[in-house]
């Protein structure tokens, strides 16, 4: 990061991003921070049992949470998990920290720890059943394992002998079953999940941001599933409320790089992201 009027603060290499980083700058308190986690707040592990916020996460997050209307983790992470992988619960700070679980399906308030959920899908338990034959009948890829989600099933690749040829070979079977059974196939890092339709990051930011009545909103992510969310805020922008686009970079999914308009370098440059507004916030 190069010094800028905002101390450590980088310049958004769009204009719409620098109004975006303005608007925050100018009324925090009307501002809305939302961040996605793995991949965004937290490394990628190739255990996703193994994931864990970066040491710098919260510290970051909790100077910044009492300087803005809110900040929220949007995940596709049942709430539950992404609270303690976070290690978000019980810290001074973070006393009014959201996150919205699922995609938006689940929402967990700081404020109360109790967590909100919408009414679970019959056809996950269909597709749960039928998922061992599916993928055995797909080709059996050694090393592919299904993460068992509650409201989701995920089938991981990132520990196949072959990620990517797994990943291939099996999005089309898995979006079929999804199908047959009312769902959706959600692709994302080395990971194809068949959960529920009717609920994405991007309903979920458009929501939080009306409800806290922001006027200003930035948001963070690393993958497939975060471009609903960068839609939210591109309509947002285009009705009046600016907003920023920040992308943890890597070489795994560019998609979202092309559309951000700040590239950070994974979660340890969201982190001094995150740290150098709350510290630009604090002036
Ligand atoms: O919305 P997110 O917070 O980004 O969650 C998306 C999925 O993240 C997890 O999988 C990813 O991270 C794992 C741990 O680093 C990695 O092993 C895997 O390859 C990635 O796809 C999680 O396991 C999924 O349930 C989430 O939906």
């Amino acid at each position: 990061m190069t010094d800028t009027p905002h101390g450590s603060l980088p310049v958004p290499k769009t204009a719409a991003g620098r109004d975006g980083l303005d608007a925050i700058l100018a009324r925090p308190g009307k501002a809305v921070v939302a961040v996605d986690f793995d991949g965004t707040l937290a490394p990628i592990v190739a255990d996703p049992d193994k994931a864990r916020a970066h040491p710098g996460a919260v510290p970051a997050l909790a100077a910044l949470a009492p300087r803005v209307a809110s900040v929220a983790v949007i995940t596709g992470r049942p709430a539950g998990v992404a609270v303690r992988y976070g290690g978000f619960a019980g810290v001074p700070g973070l006393d009014h920290l959201v996150v919205l679980g699922h995609y938006g399906a689940e929402r967990w308030d700081a404020a109360t720890g109790e967590v909100r959920a919408a009414p679970e899908h019959p056809g996950v338990a269909a597709v749960r059943a039928e998922l061992p034959g599916v993928l055995e009948r797909a080709g059996a890829w050694p090393g592919t394992w299904i993460e068992e989600k509650g409201r989701a099933v995920a089938v991981h690749t990132r520990r196949a002998d072959d990620p990517q040829g797994a990943f291939d070979a099996l999005s089309g079977p898995l979006a079929e079953l999804a199908t047959r059974h009312g769902l959706v196939l959600e692709p994302g890092r080395m990971v194809l999940e068949i959960r529920p339709p009717g609920m994405d990051k991007g309903k979920a930011l458009t929501d939080h941001v009306r409800t806290t009545g922001a006027a200003a909103v930035l948001y963070a992510g690393d993958d497939l599933g975060d471009l609903p969310a960068y839609a939210a805020v591109e309509k947002l922008r285009a009705d009046g409320t600016p907003g920023l686009l920040v992308c943890s970079g890597s070489t795994e999914v560019t998609e979202l790089a092309t559309r951000a308009d700040l590239t950070v370098p994974g979660p340890a440059g969201v982190v001094d992201l995150l740290a150098a507004l709350a510290g630009a916030l604090h002036e």
